[in-house]
């Protein structure tokens, strides 16, 4: 488990992280969000022990990562793809690591095949795509089978196939038990792989719940409704928040459930051809939640908004 209790970073004048607490549990894929400059990659290097928090502290498995004796084995991370001596092979970067920390040769093998790179090992980092430098982070990162796993942006520079790839290999590793805590810009992807969400803006907590109550939390339900007599049903909905037409003529109605607008239209003998509610976007939900934290931050303070766990 990673534990991050009152975190905060202060570089001069510029509050990074702002008193973050949060857990990340095994078993499941959490995915980490904000927007831009939120404090995301700081947070994240905290939790890996590359910055001193100005307060407060972040552990892994009960123990702040610089008192692990082999870190490896107990979180893995994938932070800065770029930082691999562009003059080493793959294999030999792996293995360097797998030597500080102890591990067998074997793993090294056994790292380059999950991420399908044993034809590319023995060639010079300095020369991979940065897809290619995406896979060799991802292959350190379970060099010593961690418990825990920290990815940063893991989807940035993969192909189509690389992205389905790396969704596979998050939920099997939340499958197996691990914690798993990734960060994305990628919403559609995010909302694809992720079973839990923190997400903060300024450095602040303003979520930390399932995927399914963020986005039941922070968008409108949506119906669709398709009917031969729109006109008549419109003017039936009078009393509903909303009710746009769209292009084909469907009208989407917010602030009704799907049962109460076909009663609606049974009561007035209207014929309906589709009643379909409308699942909301991570990416709708979360432009609605940010938008609205940046506005409230802006008066005075942020009330932290937090919720019960799936
Ligand atoms: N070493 C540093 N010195 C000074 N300020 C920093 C430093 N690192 C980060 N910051 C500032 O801290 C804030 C949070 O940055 P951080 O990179 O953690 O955000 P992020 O959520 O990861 O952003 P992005 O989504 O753009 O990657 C930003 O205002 C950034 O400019």
């Amino acid at each position: 488990m990673i534990e991050v209790r009152g975190l905060t970073k202060r570089y001069g004048d510029v509050l990074a992280v702002d008193d973050l607490t949060f857990a990340v549990r095994p078993g499941e894929v959490t995915g980490f969000l904000g927007p831009n400059g939120s404090g995301k990659s700081t947070t994240l290097r905290m939790v890996l022990g590359l910055d001193a928090p100005t307060a407060g502290t972040a552990t892994v498995g009960g123990r702040p990562y610089a008192a692990q004796p082999a870190p490896l084995t107990v979180v893995g991370a994938l932070l800065d793809p770029g930082a691999v001596l562009p003059s080493r092979s793959a294999f030999h970067h792996l293995l360097a690591l797998a030597a500080g920390n102890g591990l067998p040769r074997r793993r090294v093998d056994e790292v380059l095949a999950d991420v399908g790179m044993e034809k590319a090992a023995r060639r010079k980092a300095g020369t991979f795509s940065l897809g290619m430098r995406q896979r060799l982070g991802i292959a350190a990162a379970l060099l010593g089978d961690p418990p825990a796993v920290v990815f940063d942006e893991p989807l940035n520079g993969l192909d189509p196939e690389g992205i389905v790839w790396i969704r596979q290999l998050m939920r099997s590793m939340a499958a197996e038990g691990r914690a798993v805590l990734m960060s994305s810009h990628l919403m559609s992807e995010m909302e694809l792989t992720a079973d839990h969400l923190i997400v903060i803006g300024r450095g602040k907590l303003i979520a930390d719940m399932s995927m399914k109550a963020f986005i039941d939390m922070n968008s409108e339900r949506e119906v669709l409704v398709r009917s031969p007599q729109a006109e008549t049903l419109r003017g039936l909905l009078a009393t509903a928040v909303d009710v746009r037409t769209e292009n084909d003529g469907a009208l989407v109605v917010t602030g009704l459930e799907a049962a109460e607008i076909g009663a609606l239209a049974a009561a007035g003998g209207v014929e309906l051809h589709e009643l379909s509610p409308r699942q909301a976007s991570l990416e709708q939900a979360f432009m609605d939640l940010t938008r609205d934290a940046v506005e409230y931050q802006a008066e005075t303070k942020t009330e932290t908004m937090t919720g019960a766990s799936r």
